[in-house]
């Protein structure tokens, strides 16, 4: 049967996702967060969705692409990356993005994270209307299973008294005894077997203290630190030096390429990064410097996962590593990074996800990890289904926002407990 893959129709929602009070180097998470989910609609009723940041610039950027898109084709993916979106440069400058974690934000980036929605939702629709999962439009699956670490926060009970704030059931961490609890109740709940602390909130010294109980806790098991660059070159290497062999790998201990390279020079320890690499033009002197042995990808921001796949090939090409990435993200997201990790070769750490701290979510069946792993579906797209009701609730709650949640401000959610708190000026320490 030959099938109309006109695109007839996207449809944008975006929606307010409850958050845990997560704690990182720049705030700590608000109770709700905005996500945008994509919809892209065919000739003949197949629906392909994608899910990216739902921060008023991004959806800014979205409105006009998807009025562009009618009458295109949902094969026609490459296309897409030429289509003429003007990002407002005012807006974004040299200056690192909004979260102040995934780097510089540029105009290039903004652009991609946008279409990289869209491109998810274009490869979802191909595959449920050729009868094929989107790991076979990327070349085929080469595992059956992705691994993810446990994503270990620094957390207090809860959000602070006042903010109205959904429940939230898992207690807070804010020392050693804290984290390793956490990790106890992540590995019991979905088998994680390796563990990647979020540093940069508390002096070097505690979160030290940190991994030590959780090396101790966990014998073996590959064990991370991100501070998110909070820490100078010489905090970098004495942390290095400090933990040494306990570490898989440092995460981003310090902010920029030069400053990474010197950490690098002086240290045993692979060094990871979401913030220094995040386009492509920060490759060549990050590689050539030997900056950062492993990449953590992410295809919002990458592009999408077909450019996911290109920069692991580059990565491969310099003997970099690569892992993934994640902000907080809904199952649309988690699929997509499990078909593409499914195909990548040479993927040689477990991926970060969020998931496991979103309670709610768009999808008519959670996605499930078993033994740290998410099994790879050969269903036809992603292998999901949207929950209707559940994105018009959580569109209500973003249509009910007076605004001062559609915007992503961690420092800003800090200051409901600490009135005086500004975004720190880096390093910290
Ligand atoms: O550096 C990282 O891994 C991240 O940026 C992940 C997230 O942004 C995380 O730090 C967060 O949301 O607090
Ligand atoms: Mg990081």
């Amino acid at each position: 049967m030959t099938r109309d893959l006109t695109i007839t129709e996207v449809r944008l929602t975006p929606i307010l996702v409850a958050d845990p009070p997560l704690l990182n180097t720049q705030g700590v998470h608000q109770p709700y967060t905005p996500r945008l989910i994509v919809e892209v609609v065919t000739a003949d009723g197949v629906t392909g969705l994608g899910e990216t940041y739902g921060d008023t610039e991004y959806l800014e950027l979205a409105r006009p692409l998807a009025e562009s898109l009618p009458g295109r084709s949902v094969m026609d993916v490459n296309s897409l990356f030429g289509i003429d979106l003007a990002v407002d440069e005012s807006r974004v400058g040299e200056a690192v993005d909004a979260g102040g974690l995934r780097g510089v934000q540029s105009a290039g980036k903004l652009r991609l994270s946008v279409l990289s929605a869209f491109e998810v939702a274009c490869l979802d629709a191909q595959g449920r209307a050729l009868g094929l999962p989107v790991h076979a439009l990327l070349g085929g699956k080469v595992r059956d299973r992705v691994e993810y670490s446990a994503y270990l926060f620094y957390k207090w009970a809860g959000h602070p008294a006042g903010v109205p704030a959904e429940p939230d059931p898992w207690g807070a961490a804010l020392d050693p005894a804290g984290v390793v609890a956490q990790a106890r109740e992540l590995r019991d709940r979905h088998g994680f077997t390796s563990f990647k602390l979020k540093g940069g909130v508390f002096p070097p010294d505690e979160e030290i203290a940190a991994v030590r109980a959780l090396a101790e806790a966990f014998p073996g098991h590959p064990l991370r630190l991100d501070p998110n660059g909070a820490w100078s070159v010489a905090t970098s290497l004495k942390v290095a030096g400090e933990l040494g062999d306990l570490l898989e790998y440092l995460e981003d201990p310090t902010l920029g390429t030069p400053a990474m390279a010197e950490v690098s020079a002086g240290t045993g320890v692979p060094l990871a990064t979401n913030m220094c690499v995040t386009t492509l033009g920060e490759i060549r002197e990050a590689f050539t410097r030997d900056a950062v042995q492993v990449v953590l990808s992410d295809h919002h921001y990458w592009g999408g996962l077909r450019r996911t796949r290109e920069l692991a090939a580059v990565c491969s090409a310099f003997g970099v590593g690569v892992s993934m990435h994640s902000n907080t993200h809904l199952g649309i997201s988690l699929a997509a990074m499990t078909h593409v990790a499914a195909t990548v070769p040479d993927l040689h750490h477990a991926c970060d996800s969020h998931y496991p701290w979103q309670s709610e979510d768009v999808l008519t069946e959670r996605i499930a990890f078993t033994g740290g792993a998410v099994e790879v579906s050969d269903t036809p797209g992603l292998g999901v289904e949207l929950d209707r009701d559940e994105l018009a609730r959580l569109h209500r709650r973003w249509a009910d926002d007076d605004g001062t949640l559609r915007d992503r401000d961690d420092a800003a959610a800090m200051r409901a407990a600490e009135p005086d708190w500004r975004t720190p000026v880096m390093p910290r320490w």
